[in-house]
């Protein structure tokens, strides 16, 4: 039967490639730090996999994770937290462990030391809770390529328990949430590559998780499905599900997420609301219609400034309230600002701060 979670690889594999679909929904026991099989890990008895949650404030908590690829360590140390109802993101360089450290999460592989629970269950020894609950979207899309998108979802849907009707009724409505109800009855084949990571969220959706999880779901998409995609994700958000997701376009996630967890090499280094990275942020681009003025206002007020070759300064201005009062004060000398911004997003701030530490 289909696995809707995409099963990782062993150690020698990259996890993140759907290598097997042949998951019997009652598991065997887990054999820890193995990577979980795509034979299953939970002795929970089979049932209804479809989402008939508990409620928990954190919704994922970890605590000091370890995952070993044979002597290479990949993920050294993740301690996280994620509340229910957030949408959070997890950021950090390649090859630090983001995608690792969401295969722990799903239960598709097993931390060597360190403790996981995701919606208070243990993802390993309770992997059939967990995968009742989470939604899991992996960065490299790996369907039955000869199914209709179609016959994927309902597919996708039988693995969940799901009646047939009810299968049949979400498929139709989450192929028109992403736009490919014109694919409805075409091989998952024939798709493009950003098709097919939509085809991929309508997959995750397809249970109605709880908690969704998504690896870089924003590949391959070209602009108007990006736009899209963070739609949909608000409104998920807003419908009360929980969603942690990984990115490296850090403008797009400071318009999506409400919090950020910076992981780097292995280690989870930061966690901030995107207020807080907006607070932090200090560095901030003015622009006037007379540059001679706004550059004599500064000599004269002794803020240090640099000249971009754009005709903008740079300032250097500790947090919002102080830039809103330098704004003010600037356009009440009469200095034509035209412009003023922060520069770099606030997660980039944040982003190239702690890697600029790392150096
Ligand atoms: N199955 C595996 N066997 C050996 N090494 C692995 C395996 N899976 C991942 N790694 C290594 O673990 C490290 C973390 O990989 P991971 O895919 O988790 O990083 P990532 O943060 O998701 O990277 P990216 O942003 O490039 O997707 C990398 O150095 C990777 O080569």
């Amino acid at each position: 039967m289909p696995n809707p979670f995409d099963a990782a690889g062993s150690d020698n594999e990259q996890p993140t490639t759907d290598t097997t679909f042949a998951v019997p929904l009652a598991h065997a026991a887990p054999s820890a730090p193995d990577s979980v099989s795509s034979e299953g890990t939970s002795t929970a008895a089979a049932g209804a996999l479809v989402n008939s949650a508990t409620t928990c404030n954190s919704i994922i908590e970890t605590t000091n994770v370890v995952r070993l690829f044979g002597d290479f360590v990949a993920v050294s140390g993740a301690t996280l937290s994620v509340k229910e109802g957030s949408v959070t993101a997890l950021i950090g360089p390649n090859g630090s462990g983001k995608t690792t450290l969401m295969l722990m999460l799903v239960g598709l592989l097993a931390p060597h030391s360190g403790s996981i629970k995701v919606c208070g269950f243990d993802p390993v020894t309770q992997n059939h809770e967990v995968r009742s609950q989470v939604g899991w979207m992996p960065d490299q899309f790996g369907m039955w390529d000869t199914l209709t998108c179609y016959e994927a979802l309902v597919m996708t849907g039988a693995t969940y328990r799901m009646s047939p009707e009810e299968s049949a009724q979400r498929a139709d409505e989450l192929l028109n949430l992403v736009h490919l109800m014109e694919f409805r009855g075409k091989q998952a084949h024939v798709l493009s590559r950003g098709q097919k990571q939509r085809l991929g969220l309508a997959r995750a959706l397809m249970h109605r998780p709880r908690l969704l999880i998504l690896d870089e779901p924003a590949n391959g998409l070209d602009p108007r499905s990006r736009i899209e995609l963070r739609g949909i994700i608000r409104e998920l958000a807003e419908q009360g599900t929980t969603i942690l997701i990984s990115s490296h376009v850090l403008a797009e996630l400071d318009e999506m997420v409400d919090s950020a967890i910076f992981i780097s090499g292995g280690r989870t280094v930061a966690q901030e609301t995107v207020d807080e990275a907006r607070q932090a942020r200090s560095n901030w681009q003015v622009r006037a219609t007379d540059r001679a003025a706004l550059v004599s206002w500064l000599d004269s007020i002794h803020i240090a400034f640099a000249q971009n070759t754009d005709g903008s300064v740079l300032v250097n201005i500790a947090g919002e309230e102080n830039a809103a009062r330098f704004l003010k004060d600037a356009i009440t000398t009469g200095v034509p600002v035209v412009e003023f911004r922060p520069q770099g997003g606030a997660l980039e701030s944040t982003y190239l701060a702690l890697n600029e530490e790392r150096r």
